[in-house]
């Protein structure tokens, strides 16, 4: 039998594959059905989730694991900022170190374990980068644009600007006075299916100012839809909100994010390249259910004789956050 894990990072939902535990290690066209058959809120199991953390060796002396990201439509993302946070504290389990390295798509990543933000409720802080705003790196084509920073861009919305930062995913930022889920939804859609401007599709976050460093941001998803949080798409609008909003920023504090889903925190290290900029995401990292299958079933994703465990921390986190 194989352990796999149901974890949340601010509600964003995933499970956790270890494959160094499998004999023969899943291939990438069973890993992207096994994510479509176990994310689906209908054909999966507990509710579905946002998508399937695959945890592998890392080639890197430096890291000690590897993950990757398989949305719940099956499609691989270079990045997930709240999973990153719950694959971290897997590690940090796993090898007993609260400092190290993950090997992410495009780079690896300093993560480290934080003070727990609640009786039960881990946290970690993980690094998010490479940063860049180049047309070549989201993939976007707007007009002659190299870059989108806070551009008007009538063909979304008129009257609204928008910024677009690859993480290294890529996103799309919009700074409104109050987040419409309808409009958020209708240019989500829009620019997720077959469209002249993100070719290979792109995360779209509305986001409301509620004062110095403090955000409100919801996401449309790519590969996904809404989602309760989306770590990447908090990171990169902190970003653009300390690039755009200097006037509510202050370097030497945290940014407070609120989502859906929860809270999360971002550090934001501006540079006067942008792309040099750092930034860290900070927030829970829980597990809730631990499931057991059997190797064969995994491959085949038969999900259909598996045992859950409640682990208890979902309440913990509830509680937690009912006291933000
Ligand atoms: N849907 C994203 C991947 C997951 C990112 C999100 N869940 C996060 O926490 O960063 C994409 O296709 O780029």
């Amino acid at each position: 039998m194989v352990q796999i894990l149901k974890v949340h990072g601010s509600e964003n939902q995933f499970f956790i594959l270890d494959q160094t535990k499998l004999k023969k290690q899943l291939s990438d066209d069973e890993l992207k059905n096994l994510a479509i058959k176990i994310c689906s809120p209908q054909n999966g199991i507990l509710n579905g989730s946002d998508g399937l953390l695959v945890v592998n060796d890392s080639k890197y002396d430096d890291c000690i694991g590897q993950m990757r990201v398989i949305n719940a439509d099956g499609s691989e993302a270079k990045m997930c900022g709240n999973g990153l946070r719950t694959v971290s504290r897997y590690l940090s389990e796993k090898f007993n170190k609260n400092e190290f390295k993950v090997e992410t798509f495009e780079n690896n990543l300093s993560v480290k374990r934080s003070q727990d933000l609640a009786e039960g409720v881990p946290a970690f802080s993980v690094e998010i980068s490479p940063i860049s705003f180049n047309k070549s790196d989201l993939p976007f084509s707007y007009k002659d644009k190299e870059q989108l920073i806070d551009s008007n861009v009538p063909e979304f919305i008129s009257g609204q600007t928008f910024t677009a930062i690859a993480v290294p995913n890529p996103h799309l930022i919009s700074f409104v006075d109050e987040v419409k889920e309808d409009e958020l939804g209708k240019l989500g859609k829009m620019l997720n299916g077959k469209n002249e401007y993100f070719p290979e599709g792109v995360n779209v976050s509305f986001a409301k100012i509620l004062g110095p460093n403090k955000l409100f941001v919801q996401t449309y998803e790519r590969g996904v839809g809404f989602t309760n949080a989306c770590g990447t798409g908090m990171s990169a609008t902190s970003l653009a909100f300390a690039i755009l909003h200097e006037d509510k920023f202050d370097s030497k504090k945290d940014i407070e994010v609120l989502n859906p889903g929860g809270m999360v925190k971002t550090n934001i290290q501006l540079d006067p390249q942008p792309e040099n900029s750092q930034i860290r995401l900070i927030g829970n990292a829980t597990f809730t259910h631990n499931i057991e299958v059997s190797e064969s079933d995994l491959h085949i994703a038969n999900l259909s004789k598996v045992d859950i465990q409640l682990t208890g921390e979902e309440d913990k986190y509830q509680q937690f956050i009912k006291s933000i």
